[in-house]
């Protein structure tokens, strides 16, 4: 081949390279960009998630236990709780009865009756009014009263059985009934959760627990724990979960159930007031647009006397609380913070926590309460 037909040959092959890029890069620049994303009227639902979807699935119900506890009926454990409660308020009630006992009842007698209810934790309206009454039912000449019988109904007018302490657990309209359970972290929430529903299960009553104490993961596998022993479900969500969701999961888990009760555990961190109401406000909110909250109950623990009162008022600030539950007070000596309670909070004791066993959770009862105060 002569170098003529090799330098034609050379520039047809780099024309025809040529051409074919130049095509391709045509070819490619006309291609329809893609639309924009638009609104759509079809809506396609995706398809049910499956458990090889998700690894951690947003809520989950409790599998049922292998070995189910028959809870302690309410009647017994109203016995045994009340001479625990004696042994730990037993020394206010003896000492108050040593005073009022002696031959004559002077002005030092009786500032030291009023030193004996005030450090009971009485609050200082509550104890003034109970030396008055004793005062005056004391200071007749000739047959006076039977001091025992003066203290112990001074006292119970002052812890007031006129208040109205059932729990409301029943829900209306075929609604289960819905308690939200709320207070200042370590109080006892959780575990007054677990008691709760032994109690409603001892009587018959069909239970759903939800675990929205989403900030402490212990909590939940607590709650969990509590549920598993007595046959009852929790809902729960993954760590961090919004409690507000986890309530709502719950309390729909229990209306499509047909349960008589929902209990919910709440987190309710007391960083500041603000933040405390939106968390609570939502949770109540969801909740009620599945059944409306029965009971609203605040855990207070009374072995943090009054300061423990302050933090409480916070809470019932910004939720309406129904009922009060004031635990640990077989750890304390002073039982007269029920009555600051009440009066603080205009809302009665309903549940009493006398110790940390699964069946250690009372209805509270004026009369037995002062009963076991005196000894
Ligand atoms: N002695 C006694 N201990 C109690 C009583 N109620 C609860 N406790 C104990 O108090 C501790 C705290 O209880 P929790 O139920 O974990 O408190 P909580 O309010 O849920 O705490 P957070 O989840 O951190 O908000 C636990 O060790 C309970 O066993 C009671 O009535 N008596």
């Amino acid at each position: 081949m002569s170098a003529l037909a090799l330098l034609i040959l050379i520039i047809a092959v780099v024309a025809v390279l040529l051409v074919g890029t130049v095509v391709g890069f045509l070819v490619r620049g006309r291609k329809p960009a893609p639309l924009p994303n638009t609104h759509t009227d079809v809506i396609v639902t995706p398809p049910p998630a499956t458990d090889a979807d998700t690894d951690a699935p947003p809520v989950e119900v409790s599998a049922p236990p292998a070995t189910i506890e028959r809870p302690e009926p309410t009647a017994t454990r109203l016995v045994r709780l009340r001479q625990r409660l004696a042994g730990a308020q037993g020394g206010f009630g003896r000492g108050l009865l040593a005073l009022l006992s002696r031959d004559r009842l002077d002005e030092d007698t009786w500032e030291s009756i009023e030193d004996v209810l005030l450090t009971a934790d009485l609050g200082v309206q509550p104890t003034q009014q109970v030396v008055e009454g004793l005062r005056t039912r004391l200071r007749v000449e000739g047959r006076p009263e039977d001091a025992r019988t003066a203290l112990r109904e001074e006292l119970v007018k002052i812890v007031d059985p006129s208040m109205d302490r059932r729990l409301q657990v029943s829900g209306a309209d075929g609604k289960p009934g819905v308690v939200l359970v709320v207070g200042v972290n370590g109080t006892g929430k959780t575990t007054t959760v677990g008691k709760l529903a032994r109690i409603l299960v001892a009587e018959d009553r069909r239970v759903t627990l939800g675990a929205a104490d989403t900030f402490r993961a212990a909590a939940v596998d607590q709650l969990a724990t509590w549920g598993d022993r007595v046959g009852v479900e929790v809902v729960r969500g993954a760590e961090a979960t919004d409690p507000a969701s986890v309530a709502f999961d719950a309390v729909k888990h229990g209306v499509d159930d047909g349960v008589d009760t929902v209990i919910i555990d709440t987190a309710g961190r007391l960083q500041n007031k603000a933040g405390l109401m939106d968390e609570l406000g939502k949770v109540k909110r969801v909740i009620e647009k599945q059944a409306p909250v029965t009971e609203v109950l605040l855990v207070i623990d009374a072995t943090t006397g009054q300061n423990g009162l302050i933090q409480a008022r916070v809470f019932s600030e910004v939720v309406d609380v129904t009922g009060v539950v004031l635990t640990k007070l077989d750890g304390s000596a002073k039982g007269g913070i029920v009555v600051s309670v009440q009066r603080e909070l205009g809302v009665p004791v309903k549940l009493v926590g006398l110790g940390e066993g699964p069946d250690d959770l009372a209805p509270f009862d004026a009369e037995a309460f002062v009963d076991a105060l005196l000894g």
